[in-house]
């Protein structure tokens, strides 16, 4: 897993730390320059990579990839009706659903998977081929399972959230911009076939 800082992987670091407001009880001491880097490569709200260090990420695994290493697959996730939440609910609470879908999407996927948030409500999962294989199918329906189960909200304890899931694997040899085209025109097919579900392409 590729990190900033060679030593240092971001994603054992606890979300409340990297961004410095952790409790003075934090096991993880940051410097003014590491800090920096985790603000450039993290969504601040998430904790999750952003979108630009996923490209980052994605460039990578097609470098590896290149070169004899596995392929992998992205799954784009979108939230349904996200804009509900925010407008029944206060904008707040459609924070702590972000969230919520960010915790449940790095304690369901497997350690070798990376989610980012690609913008608003929408991430970009990066599902790399293992050994033995891991269907990512099964991964994103371990998570759908775990959002349907949980509060996405302290706030509003009933409040649960879908997603809708455009999937497709990397081609050797294209570029990120087709995959993604890919994965967003199978994530459109999925909310047009009534959401809350995976179209893969
Ligand atoms: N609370 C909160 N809302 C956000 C954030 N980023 C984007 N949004 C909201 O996400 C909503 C997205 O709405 P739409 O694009 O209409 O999508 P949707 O309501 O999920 O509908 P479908 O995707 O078609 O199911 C908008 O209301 C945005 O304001 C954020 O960081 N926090």
């Amino acid at each position: 897993m590729a990190s900033a800082v060679p030593g240092c992987d971001w994603r054992q670091i606890p979300v409340t730390t990297r961004f410095g407001t952790g409790s003075p009880t934090s096991t993880h001491e940051i410097s003014g320059l590491e800090r920096i880097q985790v603000a450039a490569t993290h969504d601040e709200l998430t904790g999750l990579d952003n979108r630009r260090h996923m490209i980052t990420l994605l460039g990578e695994h097609i470098t590896r990839r290149s070169r004899g290493g596995p392929g992998f697959a992205v799954a784009l996730a979108d939230i349904d009706f996200f804009k509900n939440v925010n407008d029944t609910h206060g904008h707040r609470v459609g924070d702590e659903a972000l969230m919520t879908f960010a915790h449940l999407a790095r304690a369901q996927l497997r350690s070798t998977d990376i989610v980012a948030r690609w913008g608003g409500e929408e991430f970009l999962l990066l599902l790399p081929e293992t050994n033995p294989p891991g269907d990512p199918h099964t991964a994103i329906e371990r998570l759908r399972g775990a959002l349907a189960a949980a509060s996405a909200s302290a706030h509003v304890p009933e409040l649960r959230i879908a997603f809708s899931t455009g999937l497709t694997r990397y081609i050797d040899g294209e570029p990120i911009d087709d995959m993604i085209e890919r994965a967003d025109r199978a994530l459109y097919a999925a909310k047009d076939a009534g959401r809350n579900r995976t179209v893969a392409a």
